[in-house]
């Protein structure tokens, strides 16, 4: 056995180097950069011994594969953990001289050894052998070859086949080297076939390695195989599963029909009502009992209709393809209240209106439900007669239309006509295709303008509750886009319809009233369509019998409907829409009304709502008042009611512990066994069910409005003006003026204030310039107030609340006081205010907002207000008397009366003597 000294690798775990085979693998640097010097000292390409490990512990096999070093990659030298690559070509079987086993294996390196070259490397196999050896790989192969899915592999496996074939029986051995190389197998079985030096020895080994690996392949295929027929046998039962559920559907509609025999229904009766499970355990029956329900409502609708066409249609479509459950189309076009449906006819709210006592009932439901608001009820009196008497009207003439029609059919057509004309029209139903009867059944569409809280959400209510019909509401704010009100279109992800239809359904019925909220916040016209054009849609009379929904695409007959709408101000409103509208003007109350409205509603109400009994709680009239007054400052009386709901809280978490004190009192003193019933007596007499003015602190916390109140003093330069917010609450403002030295006569104007305001600022400067002289301000008529000689000084105007947006020309004479104020340094007390338009000429015009700017400075204590001559109708009319008597109203013509009324008499140092002609009477 020849033996010489050859550099060792050791092959990491698990892997092998055999004879003829060849394989790259990583070495580290130190293994690589050995191999590299190898590399570069030899000539040809250097031989070394490929040792496999004999476990994964780092100890070398005994036997290794002497192979030529093929390729060796050094890294890139920037990349220093990159390891070398290296490639081998597997060449003969070699020894290790003196075992290696116990020696430790250096990983980073390579160790030269001496190996030997075993002698009997060939040789001629026994003819038992070969056979054995080929049929086993033959069928190794041709198992390979079905298994894989790749045609490169298969062409591979097949061409060694052939070569196995045509190899020559002296260099099978050569040739199972080959094929073990090429099979998996064992990393043990691969070990032992490595030490086999001897032919016959190695290609029973070999066969040994084929016959293990056929039959692991065959297991492994049948495996897959089982796997697949049970993947399969689920498939099959979940469209069995299909089938059956399509069966007891079917099955379940002929029993609704009465068509299967009474056993099996019973049976089937039995196993529905004799399990335990819940309705959501049944979803086929559901399913079923949805269907039924979405065709009963189609055959309701009326024969030859827009929407039965529609709902026939959907219905077919969804037989053809069922899909497990009503669609949500048809679902929603069922829901609807058609007019013209059975069941669907307005005879309730029309046996409602024609009622003789209805106007008187209407009147007991609004009076009952709001305090005060005399002209407002009065105006929707008249408002539900004209509605009655349209509807009557409308009724009648069905009746006789309907008549007629019988008539003409009748061969006693002229003694129907006169019998049917003296009856009264009990049972006339409306006809229900006769759109032009039905259109005529309609109100003006109301709008109520007013501040939050003034009860305009709770009037429509009491329309709806008096009228007999379901209200719903409906809120425009912040509605931009068309679909909203319109439905998006069916083909839309996630579509559906749009506000009208959603309330028409939740009404249930075809004639209900309808309160468009807040119709002023609707979008223009914009990328996502026109709201405002839909809206318009909605309450034009002309156009709403047929309102086209996108997503039920099925014109529908808004015109039995009633329509109320609401706003805070009426500025806001597009013209067109308030061209349809009838307008009810609401305004805030007086401090007296909402004493009364709290009393008599909020109160009771927030009592029910806490749990307490009336009994249990009483809030001193005093109490009430300053709830109104200082803890709450708004036209309506939505604070007031939130106050209201504290105060009843705080009373009924003290009434709770009482109760639950005595209780445990009682139940502690076990020697006293005082009955149950004479506890809550204890406790009563504890109790204070009087809430006192005093107390208001401890419950509400400081009041709001009190420390404002005080802050309010006498300041040159300051004047109250009025205004009326975007929200149409009427309020005080005040108007802050500053002179500012070394400046160049300027005015500067400040509090986001648009261009009508600034103009009157403006135009209020010029007046108390040209009148300076006269008002002692300027020694001489020439000499501009500003621009005193060597003190020249700008003037800056400011109205607080800066983010506000403020405009309009009522705040021309307080603007002109201030600048008085300030150049003359006279104050005007500060519980006045003032509104008004001045002119050039100091002429003081008419304003608007008159009611609520009284109220609003009511509200805040203001004792005088100096307001337009052309305004004193408004007071008279609108202002409550209980407020025109609390506080004092001048009307004035011109500035000088409103000097004279803001300042007090004879404050002013008035030059009267030098007064210019003002103006000649034409
Ligand atoms: N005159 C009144 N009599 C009795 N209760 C009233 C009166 N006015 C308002 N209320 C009550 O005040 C509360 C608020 O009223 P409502 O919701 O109708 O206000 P609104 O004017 O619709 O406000 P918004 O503009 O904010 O919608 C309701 O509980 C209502 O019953």
């Amino acid at each position: 056995m020849a033996s010489i000294t050859l550099p060792v690798l050791a092959l990491p775990h698990p892997l092998i180097l055999l004879p003829t085979a060849r394989i790259t693998l990583p070495v580290h640097r130190a293994t690589g950069e050995a191999l590299l010097s190898l590399v570069q000292d030899s000539e040809a390409q250097p031989v070394i011994a490929a040792v496999p490990l004999s476990s994964p512990d780092a100890s070398l096999y005994a036997w290794g594969t002497s192979a030529r070093i093929v390729r060796l990659i050094r890294p890139p030298a920037r990349n220093q953990k990159q390891p070398y690559l290296l490639s081998l070509q597997g060449v003969s079987r070699v020894r290790i001289i003196g075992h290696a086993d116990s020696q430790p294996f250096q990983q980073d390196g390579v160790l030269a050894r001496r190996v030997e070259f075993p002698d009997a490397e060939g040789g001629v196999p026994s003819m038992e052998s070969i056979v054995k050896f080929k049929a086993a790989a033959l069928k190794l192969l041709a198992l390979l070859g079905k298994d894989t899915t790749q045609q490169s592999k298969r062409d591979t496996y097949r061409k060694i086949a052939d070569m196995l074939e045509d190899t020559a029986d002296e260099k099978l051995a050569w040739m199972a080297d080959v094929l073990v190389a090429t099979v998996n197998g064992e990393y043990t079985d691969k070990l032992d076939f490595l030490s086999a030096t001897n032919a016959d020895d190695r290609l029973q080994r070999a066969t040994a390695i084929f016959v293990k690996q056929a039959s692991i392949t065959e297991v492994s295929k049948k495996i897959a195989q089982s796997v697949d027929d049970s993947l399969s046998k689920q498939q099959k039962e979940f469209f069995l599963r299909q089938q059956l559920s399509a069966i007891q559907r079917e099955l379940a509609n002929l029993t609704r029909n009465g068509v299967v025999s009474p056993s099996a229904s019973a049976a089937s009766d039995v196993s529905n009502h004799s399990g335990q499970g819940s309705e959501l355990d049944n979803e086929e029956q559901a399913e079923v009992e949805d269907m039924a329900d979405v065709k009963a409502k189609i055959e309701a609708m009326a024969k030859d209709s827009e929407e039965r066409k529609m709902g026939v249609r959907e219905w077919r479509r969804l037989k053809r393809i069922p899909q497990g459950s009503v669609e949500h189309g048809l679902e929603w076009l069922t829901a609807i209240p058609w007019p013209a449906s059975q069941g669907n006819t307005a005879s309730i709210s029309v046996d409602t209106l024609r009622d003789p006592a209805f106007l008187a009932n209407a009147r007991g439901q609004l009076d009952s439900d709001h305090y005060g608001l005399e002209k407002i009820k009065k105006r929707l009196i008249e408002y539900l007669a004209v509605v009655r008497l349209k509807a009557l009207q409308a009724d009648r003439e069905q009746a006789l239309a309907a008549s007629q029609h019988k008539d003409a059919q009748s061969p006693h057509a002229d003694l129907n006509l006169s019998i049917n004309t003296l009856l009264p029209h009990q049972n006339a139903r409306p006809s229900s295709s006769s759109k032009s009867q039905t259109s005529t059944v309609k109100g003006p569409i109301l709008l109520f303008i007013g501040p939050p809280g003034t009860g305009k959400t709770s009037l429509g209510q009491s329309i709806a509750r008096s009228l007999n019909r379901p209200f719903q509401r409906i809120s425009l704010g912040g509605v931009r886009d068309e679909a909203e009100i319109r439905g998006h279109r069916r083909t839309y992800v996630g579509s559906g319809p749009g506000l009208i239809v959603q309330a028409l359904r939740k009404a249930g019925r075809p004639d209900p009233v309808i309160l468009l909220d807040e119709i002023d916040k609707v979008g223009q016209s914009n990328l996502h369509g026109d709201p405002a054009a839909a809206l318009l849609e909605v309450l034009d009379p002309e156009q709403n019998h047929s309102f086209n929904d996108h997503y039920v695409n099925v014109p529908i007959d808004l015109s039995q409907v009633l329509f109320i709408c609401t706003s805070n101000s009426l500025d806001t409103i597009a013209a067109p829409l308030l061209d349809r509208c009838e307008i009810v003007q609401l305004s805030g109350y007086t401090y007296d009304e909402k004493v009364h409205i709290a009393r008599r509603f909020l109160l009771p109400k927030q009592i029910t709502a806490n749990g307490l009994a009336p009994e249990q709680i009483e809030l001193s009239e005093d109490a009430l008042l300053t709830i109104a007054t200082m803890y709450t400052r708004e036209a309506g009386v939505r604070s007031l009611e939130r106050a209201i709901g504290a105060v009843v809280r705080y009373k009924a978490v003290d009434w709770a512990e009482h109760i639950d004190s005595s209780l445990t009192s009682i139940s502690t003193d076990k020697s006293k066994q005082v009955a149950l019933h004479s506890s809550s007596e204890h406790a009563l007499k504890e109790y204070r069910r009087i809430v006192e003015t005093s107390e208001l602190e401890k419950i509400l916390g400081i009041a709001r409005w009190d420390a404002d109140e005080r802050e309010r003093d006498e300041r040159r330069g300051v004047v109250y003006g009025l205004v009326v917010t975007g929200m149409g609450e009427g309020g005080i403002l005040p108007i802050e003026t500053l002179l500012i030295p070394s400046g160049t006569g300027k005015l500067l104007l400040t509090g986001s204030l648009g261009e009508v305001i600034k103009e009157s600022g403006e135009l209020a400067l010029s007046w108390v310039k040209t009148h300076a002289y006269e008002l002692g301000i300027t020694q001489h008529r020439s000499v501009d107030p500003l621009k005193v000689p060597g003190e020249p000084r700008d003037i800056h105007l400011h109205l607080p609340s800066g983010a506000v947006k403020k405009d309009g020309p009522s705040a021309g004479i307080a603007m002109t006081c201030a600048f008085v104020s300030l150049l003359t340094g006279a104050c005007v007390p500060s519980d006045v205010a003032m509104t008004g338009e001045i002119t050039l000429r100091g002429r003081v015009g008419p304003v608007g907002g008159i009611k609520e700017k009284v109220l609003g400075a009511h509200r805040a204590h203001i004792k005088k207000l100096v307001l337009p001559y052309a305004n004193r109708k408004d007071v008279e009319q609108d202002v409550p008397p209980e407020v025109r008597a609390a506080m004092q109203f001048v009307f004035v013509r011109t500035m000088e009366e409103t000097l004279e009324a803001a300042f007090g008499k004879g404050v002013l140092g008035w030059r009267r003597d030098s007064m210019p002609v003002l103006e000649s009477r034409l």
